[in-house]
């Protein structure tokens, strides 16, 4: 199947399975709060990799103890496609084991 804008419907329905996540106009974001800089810059390094394996790449932001990710997908002229869901999940389930919320 071609990959296409998601529907606002589809976007709620995704967006209802991951607390944490919004969409604010044509992209996909959050961020999370860790203990220490140096957790979250680790934390960057790991979504850095799953974001070379899916070959799909968020704007990716360290602060202090925070890491942002806001992602949209520019094969379709930078709409919220289901690849910016996968790779949100694929973050949900990695960010936890730093100890990031
Ligand atoms: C050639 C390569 O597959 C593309 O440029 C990929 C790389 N990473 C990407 N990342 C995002 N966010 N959107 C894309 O459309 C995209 N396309």
């Amino acid at each position: 199947m071609p990959l296409e804008p998601l529907s606002q419907k589809e976007i709620e329905d995704r967006l209802a399975e991951l607390p944490g996540w919004s969409v604010d106009g044509d992209r996909l974001s959050r961020s999370y709060r860790l203990g220490t800089h140096f957790a979250a810059a680790a934390l960057v390094v790991h979504i850095a990799q799953v974001q070379e394996e899916l070959d799909h790449h968020s704007d990716l932001t360290l602060g202090y103890n925070t890491v942002s990710l806001s992602v949209n997908t520019h094969s379709v002229g930078g709409a919220v496609t289901e690849r910016d869901f996968e790779l949100a999940q694929k973050v949900e389930a990695l960010a936890p084991g730093h100890g990031a919320r």
